[in-house]
């Protein structure tokens, strides 16, 4: 079995560098998806409350426990605060909805979803008369301070955040106890993330690569160069898309329902680019968002109108 690599987070914590992700694993394909990967060698899934299949998830993680194949400690779970839980006083009983959906008693990671804030309610996507998504102007600092608590309290071993811009970070450490351990952000040669990457890095904050096959753009998957490269070492351009961020030493989270897929995308630790290969592929930046969000571009918050 492949021998995934180990990232240590500036709380001292280990974390496996490659994981499984969620989004779009639809309910009745997830449970079998999860066992796959964990009887392949996965530990590490990605989660969200907004994915609405935490609890087929955890059916999966449930099942290999109950075998025996693993043990709850060998595992490490992500899974994301919704952005209509930003008002401090409900991010920890949203991150218990989320552990009761787990069927867990902790997550080895948890992170603020997004910077901006919804209108609090049970709907994931609250929808004015306008077809608008309305939003809240909680602070992302407030949320913040309650992550913390919840990284106190055990609930949480690690916490994060997820599609911060550089200001947003910076404004947040001014007012942080706890420093996130990582900031998980769309990532690919075509959106390589160097500037951002860099200032996370000068912080101690490592990178979670998300959407790193371009989340069904075929742009990324069907690109000939990419291609070309990854034959050059007997690889699929989806493998060679999975290594890239990681042999940069970030995190890499891809998500696939397919067996021979969940294998193929693990198939990536045999191997490494060249020094000239890297630069190749850092020279491919087009600033190419495949999650852009652009239905709450309006929003104080939305991190991608900054440049970085
Ligand atoms: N923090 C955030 O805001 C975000 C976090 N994420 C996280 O990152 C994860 C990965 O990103 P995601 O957007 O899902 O997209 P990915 O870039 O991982 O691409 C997933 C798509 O690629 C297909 N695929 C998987 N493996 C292969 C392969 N070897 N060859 C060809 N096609 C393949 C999958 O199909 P199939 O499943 O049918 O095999 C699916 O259609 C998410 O699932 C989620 O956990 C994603 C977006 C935003
Ligand atoms: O992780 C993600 C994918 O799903 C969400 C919405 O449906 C996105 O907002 C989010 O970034």
């Amino acid at each position: 079995m492949a021998k995934i690599p180990w990232i240590k987070f500036n709380n001292g914590r280990k974390f496996p560098m490659f994981g499984l992700g969620t989004w779009k694993s639809e309910p009745g394909k997830v449970t079998q998806a999860v066992k796959d990967a964990i009887d392949l060698g996965y530990r590490h899934i990605d989660c969200a409350h907004v994915y609405g299949n935490e609890k087929e998830v955890g059916a999966g993680i449930a099942a290999k426990i109950a075998e025996g194949v693993v043990k709850r400690e060998d595992l490490y779970i992500t899974s994301k605060l919704w952005n209509t839980y930003h008002r401090g006083e409900t991010v920890e009983p949203a991150l218990k909805v989320t552990l009761q959906n787990l069927g867990l008693d902790y997550l080895d990671l948890y992170l603020v979803h997004w910077p901006f804030g919804f209108k609090e309610g049970d709907t994931v996507f609250p929808t004015g008369a306008d077809g608008k998504i309305q939003f809240s102007d909680f602070d992302y600092i407030e949320t913040w301070k309650a992550m913390e608590g919840v990284y106190k309290k055990g609930l949480a071993k690690s916490i994060g955040i997820s599609n911060f811009n550089k200001e947003q970070i910076e404004r947040l450490l001014q007012h942080a106890e706890v420093v996130p351990v990582t900031n998980q952000i769309e990532l690919s040669p075509f959106l390589n993330q160097q500037k951002l990457a860099e200032y996370c890095a000068s912080k101690n904050i490592s990178i979670t690569a998300y959407s790193p096959l371009g989340s069904g753009d075929p742009k990324l998957l069907e690109d000939p160069k990419l291609r070309d490269i990854a034959a050059k070492h007997n690889k699929t351009t989806a493998q060679l898309l999975i290594k890239y961020p990681i042999q940069r030493g970030f995190i890499c989270i891809p998500k696939s329902v397919t067996k021979s897929r969940i294998a193929e995308n693990m198939n990536i630790f045999d191997f490494e680019f060249s020094a000239e290969e890297m630069n190749v592929l850092n020279n491919l930046d087009q600033n190419l968002r495949t999650c852009p969000f652009s239905e709450t571009e309006e929003h104080k918050y939305y991190p991608f109108h900054a440049e970085y």
